[in-house]
């Protein structure tokens, strides 16, 4: 047995290998140990090889599913291995075989995945380093969609795409570097997996195509050495093959506004700072009441586009969803159409993931029921989307498209109702999956096995006659099986054929020839009745897989109309409103609100903001705490929700297309990747410089905090001032550098606004409100004091604050940027203040402080003072 088991671990290679034997899935060697420390289990030998004993550890067969999806979230792939020949018949050890991968990234089953968002598998190729343009190919696939894309980008960019994509695993060359930031499992495979020709060759037989031409990807070499690697791997993992992924796209980074990963993660879009799944603007928008549409969600959110065409289209769907439902509710007092729409989508199950289950033949017998159940649903989604076109308001040509998908494929909803039992079982094995009436030889197998009632009653009066035992009775029970019953007492008139099978305190149980024939005719259309319903699913899946690309279809139209009855929701319920799309780079915005904060604060304070290029740069200061953060990211999250086309939180926006957004706002140290804040904060800063753009949103939050006042503020001037005369970026500038607020002087299109603040006797209050011109202090101090820093510290500040103040702070950064003029480069002292200066030197150095009497200290410190000018 060791034997086969290693010749099976030797294919698995480094997977973990799960071998079954018995009710267990056993793991052996180095598998076992890992396996017993990520799952927590006992670590027991088997055996010894070469002398030492063979570690062993295993998982019950009934409990494996949930010890799976341990080691996927532990980002450990797993091959399994079943016993798939006959015990009783086998000589030797069983026959075994790996019959499945499971891989974090190719996951296809229910149990495994999380229900709200995507896992796929990416695979990366770098093409040939050294050559004058190197480029990074990339494959991503979704085995549970059988979404297939392709991209290609330059090597720097690649972490960002790969930020982009998120996915749950990556396969690269076991040669190839791959430098990126993203925590996910990866996989290893020979480099000779993605040569160019390897590759075409392999999706040439996947397709079954001649040529990729189709597919509108031949100019993505390097992205089609990756994809072919992709789809050898990935069909490796699935037992049936990947017959439902059915075309490949390029997915153009230049349809999207760009976001690099730092910016993904400090607008927390789907993720807090620290980690959490909320607050986030996907958990404050998702009322999605089907998963496949909090999934798309979720991919909107991550991708907004730079075209306004698209984005018009989405909008004008949710204002049609908004309208129709106010027009209903006023006419009718009904339900609106929006609320009847989220009624009517919360029966939808995961379409998306069954379409692909049954394209891999997989799918289970309670899935199937569940959607034949929704496709009832589909004509009434219909009519309401119809209600929502028949309203006169706006065009919605959006909403019709998605109406003609909204149906179940030809032949599935008549094929499901025949055959799926109204309440099947959740195993085939168990049997009562078919439906009564589907197969003539199902039912009359059925029957006899059954409707034994009658005949059992008739055996039992004609057995309590022929022996005078009139409390005799004929039962059942599913571990014995048919049996007489006669109670103790009676046992010993019991004729010669009855032939004990049981004995309990008080009755015996028997069995007859004739019960015994009955019984295996019984059992023997039980067995039959089972195989012959297994058959039958199978034909039925069989029957079903060509429509899987279909149901895909109308999954996908549920998801989007999901989204957006989600959105408009959302719009409604919070007073969003449809922002005007431009056609000139601009963010106007009237009455804006912070879309996550503004839910979980009492009286959110709205802030306008106007950027365009005569006024391409906001100087914004304030008091910590003021409120400039939150005023930044709402800005860019008004920008970045009108890109996907979701109504924005705001009185009145007018946004125009972006090519990316940047933000650099708080840098936490990176410490595996070496590098300190600082370091962090300039490579972010170095990287808005490169590559924003006219048409970039670019919000930098304390730029230059980091290192000393004087290096960071003569930085933090001179990066303004690039991205405002070089890049012509749209920039929002928060700093604690008030020497900044000079450069609206300088620089006609940048503007200064100001977090407004008040001083009470209480302290200091925020107001929140941002007004135009700098402020005029930036009250740290006070902060400092609200924030419990010690009333002693405080005062020694204070006093500090007020020293520096009066000795007229050296102003280091006037002779730092720009133009020098001799007056701001030198601090100028006044000709009597230094001769004010020599005689009180000269005063100090007379003084004996020691030999004074406290009167004559007191007088020379008034000659002291008096000396001054
Ligand atoms: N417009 C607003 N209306 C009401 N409350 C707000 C508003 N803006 C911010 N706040 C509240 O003020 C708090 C501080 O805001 P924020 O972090 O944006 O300040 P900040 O000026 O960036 O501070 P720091 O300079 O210390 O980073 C937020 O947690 C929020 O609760």
């Amino acid at each position: 047995m060791m034997q086969q088991y290693l010749r099976l671990k030797a294919e698995a290679g480094p997977l973990l290998l799960l071998y079954r034997m018995g009710d267990f899935y056993e793991m052996f060697y180095e598998d076992a140990e890992r396996g017993a420390r990520l799952l927590n289990l006992t670590l027991t030998r088997r055996g010894t090889s070469n002398g030492a004993p063979i570690p062993m550890a295993g998982v019950p067969y009934h409990a494996a599913e949930q010890y799976l999806a341990k080691l996927v979230a532990a980002g450990v792939s797993v091959a399994i291995c079943e016993q798939i020949g006959d015990p009783a018949t086998s000589k030797g050890p069983v026959e075994r075989k790996i019959v499945r991968i499971v891989t974090p990234g190719t996951l296809t089953d229910e149990a495994l995945l999380p229900a709200k968002a995507d896992r796929c598998v990416a695979a990366v190729f770098i093409s040939r380093k050294g050559s004058k343009t190197p480029r990074a190919g990339l494959a991503w696939l979704n085995v549970a969609s059988g979404e297939f894309k392709l991209a290609e980008c330059a090597p720097e960019a690649l972490d960002s795409e790969l930020h982009r994509i998120e996915p749950a695993e990556i396969i690269i060359a076991d040669d190839a570097e791959l430098d990126m930031t993203l925590s996910c499992a990866t996989a290893r495979v020979p480099s000779w997996h993605f040569e160019a020709e390897q590759a075409q060759a392999q999706l040439l037989a996947h397709f079954k195509t001649q040529s990729l031409s189709g597919f509108d990807v031949d100019d993505l070499p390097a992205a089609i050495c990756a994809a072919g690697a992709l789809i050898r791997y990935a069909g490796r993992t699935q037992a049936h093959g990947l017959a439902h992924i059915q075309t490949l796209s390029a997915d153009r980074a230049s349809q999207y506004v760009l976001m690099d990963p730092a910016t993904r993660r400090n607008l927390e879009l789907t993720r807090t700072l620290s980690g959490e799944e909320a607050p986030t603007l996907f958990s404050v928008l998702d009322s999605c009441r089907t998963p496949m549409g909090a999934r798309l969600l979720r991919r909107w959110l991550h991708h907004p586009l730079r075209d306004n065409a698209p984005v018009l289209a989405r909008q004008q769907a949710i204002s049609a969803l908004m309208q129709a439902s106010d027009a209903r509710s006023e006419l009718l007092h009904a339900t609106s159409v929006l609320e009847s729409l989220r009624t009517a989508l919360n029966v939808l199950p995961d379409l998306e993931r069954i379409a692909t289950r049954i394209a891999l033949l997989s799918v289970r017998p309670r899935e199937l029921a569940s959607l034949r159940d929704a496709f009832g649903a589909l004509p009434q989604l219909q009519e309401l989307i119809a209600s929502a076109q028949s309203s006169e308001h706006g065009l919605h040509t959006r909403l019709q498209e998605l109406a003609q998908h909204l149906l179940p494929p030809p032949g599935m909803e008549s094929l499901l109702l025949a055959a799926i039992d109204a309440e099947p079982a959740v195993q085939v094995r168990d049997g009562g999956v078919i439906a009564t009436g589907y197969d003539a030889e199902l039912d009359a197998l059925r029957a006899i096995s059954t409707d034994n009632g009658a005949y059992l009653l008739e055996l039992e009066a004609r057995e309590r006659a022929r022996t005078g035992i009139s409390t005799l009775r004929v039962e059942f029970n599913r571990v014995h099986g048919f049996f007489i019953e006669v109670s103790r007492a009676q046992a010993d008139k019991v004729p010669e054929d009855y032939r004990r099978r049981q004995t309990l305190k008080n009755a015996e149980r028997y069995i007859t020839p004739e019960l015994k024939a009955w019984e295996d005719k019984v059992l023997s259309a039980q067995d039959r009745s089972l195989a012959r319903e297994k058959w039958l699913f199978e034909q039925v899946l069989q029957e079903l897989m060509p429509m899987a690309q279909a149901l895909s279809q109308c999954a996908s139209a549920c998801a989007e109309l999901d989204v957006l009855v989600a959105l408009a929701h959302h719009a409604q319920h919070h007073d969003w409103v449809a922002p005007s799309l431009l056609d000139h780079t601009a963010i106007e915005i009237t009455a804006g609100r912070h879309p996550v904060v503004e839910r979980s604060i009492e009286r959110f304070t709205p802030n306008s903001c106007s950027l365009n290029p005569h006024r391409a740069l906001l100087v914004i200061t304030g008091p910590n705490m003021g409120g400039k953060s939150t005023y930044m990211r709402q800005v860019a999250l008004i920008a970045l929700l009108a890109r996907i086309g979701s109504f924005v939180p705001a009185r009145a926006a007018s946004i125009g297309p972006l090519d990316r957004i940047f933000t650099r706002i708080g840098a936490a140290d990176d410490l595996a990747g070496g590098r300190s804040t600082f370091m962090m904060e300039m490579t972010e800063a170095a990287a808005i410089l490169a590559s924003s753009s006219a048409h970039s949103l670019v919000l930098m939050d304390e730029i230059g905090r980091g290192t000393s006042t004087y290096d960071g503020l003569a930085l933090a001037w001179a990066i303004a001032q690039r991205l405002v005369t070089h890049n012509r970026a749209l920039t929002l500038f928060a700093t604690h550098y008030f020497e900044i607020t000079r450069m609206p002087n300088e620089q006609p299109n940048t503007a200064n606004v100001h977090l407004a603040a008040a001083e009470s006797p209480s302290g200091i209050v925020f107001l929140h409100e941002v007004k135009d011109g700098p402020a005029s202090r930036s009250y740290g101090i006070q902060v400092a004091q609200r924030a419990g820093v010690p009333a002693a510290v405080i005062r020694h500040a204070t006093r500090e604050l007020e020293r520096l103040e009066s000795q007229g702070a050296p102003t280091p950064q006037l002779g730092l940027f720009g133009e020098v003029t001799p007056a701001q480069s030198t601090i100028q002292i006044p000709s009597d203040l230094a001769e004010a200066q020599a005689a009180l030197q000269q005063a100090v150095n007379e003084l004996d402080p020691d030999r004074l009497s406290p009167r004559e200290a007191l007088d020379a410190l008034y000659q002291l003072k008096n000396l001054l000018p």
